[in-house]
């Protein structure tokens, strides 16, 4: 982490400006700024391959973006991974990422590591400091199993259990960090609706703790439920962000999902030859 060099926003806790991704000759996400404030939950949607993980690992660290810049509580953050969980953003993945043969406490307590202090050597000679640690950090993590509905599996290991809770429990090891921003992708992938429902309800339980969330998703019901702005993202560029209702009723938006074209589309392009020409927003090519 560098030192602030901008005081935050009132109120905003993540400020995206101007990110860029480009790998070679492909722009995947194209000049995007993003704000989520304390307490909103923030939905971002968009086709496939519209950029919306590409754009979650600029803003964790996983990807330094090619330009732009990512700030969290005014401080420009480092694109390192662990150095952005330890600033206070935590991600969940697309493709479920847990350890499968440790057990569900032992995945919540790995999610713990960034906020205790002890370090290798108390750990090894398990001193008075790492056993007080230790059950600060498993208290924690008890308190997040029952928060997500998981008490009762807390020996399982976590590749026995079905899909819906290993979902839940990649939000708890989140969770488990602290975090001030919670970043969930595609929370409800493969979940049947009594599961989304939950998750829904999970979701709203862990902003009025404190945490703000951005989440990516397919399933717009889910979204358009919970989120108190989403932003649209179509071939790596933010066409638009408003409320629910505004989303909803922007025939771009439409028109980007169901590749329907609208006025603006048919309107024949003043050099129809020129490869520079952009393509509407639902053609995916
Ligand atoms: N590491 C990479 N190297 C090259 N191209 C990549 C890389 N990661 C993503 N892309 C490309 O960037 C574009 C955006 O992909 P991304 O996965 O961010 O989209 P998405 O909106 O999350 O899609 P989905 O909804 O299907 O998950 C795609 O064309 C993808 O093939």
């Amino acid at each position: 982490m560098t030192t602030p060099t901008t005081p935050p926003r009132a109120g905003t806790i993540l400020e995206a400006s101007g990110v860029t991704m480009r790998f070679g000759g492909l722009t995947a996400v194209r000049g995007v700024d993003l704000t989520v404030n304390t307490g909103e939950i923030v939905g971002l949607i968009g086709p496939n391959g519209a950029g919306k993980t590409t754009f979650f690992n600029c803003l964790t660290g996983l990807y330094v973006p090619t330009e732009g810049t990512v700030r969290f509580n005014g401080t420009r953050l480092s694109p390192k991974p662990h150095l952005v969980t330890q600033a206070g953003i935590a991600r969940t993945f697309q493709n479920i990422r847990l350890f499968a043969n440790m057990t569900v406490l032992e995945n919540t307590l790995v999610g713990r590591h960034t906020r205790t202090k002890e370090g290798l050597w108390s750990a090894l000679l398990r001193g008075p400091g790492f056993k007080k640690a230790e059950r600060t950090s498993e208290e924690r993590a008890m308190e997040l199993l029952e928060f997500t509905g998981l008490t009762a599996r807390r020996d399982h290991l976590a590749r026995n259990l079905p899909y819906g809770e290993q979902r839940k429990l990649e939000i708890a090891r989140a969770l488990a960090s602290e975090p001030g921003l919670l970043l969930l992708d595609e929370p409800t992938a493969g979940m049947n609706p009594h599961e989304t429902r939950a998750t829904q309800d999970l979701v709203l339980a862990i902003r009025d703790q404190g945490t703000a969330v951005l989440v990516i998703e397919h399933d717009m019901r889910f979204i358009f439920n919970l989120c108190d702005r989403v932003a649209v993202l179509v071939q790596g560029h933010k066409l638009i962000e408003g409320t629910a209702e505004t989303v909803q009723a922007d025939e771009r938006v439409i028109a980007a999902y169901l590749g329907t074209p609208t006025e603006e589309d048919t309107t024949p392009p003043a050099h129809p030859a020129d490869p520079a020409t952009p393509p509407p927003p639902g053609d995916r090519r």
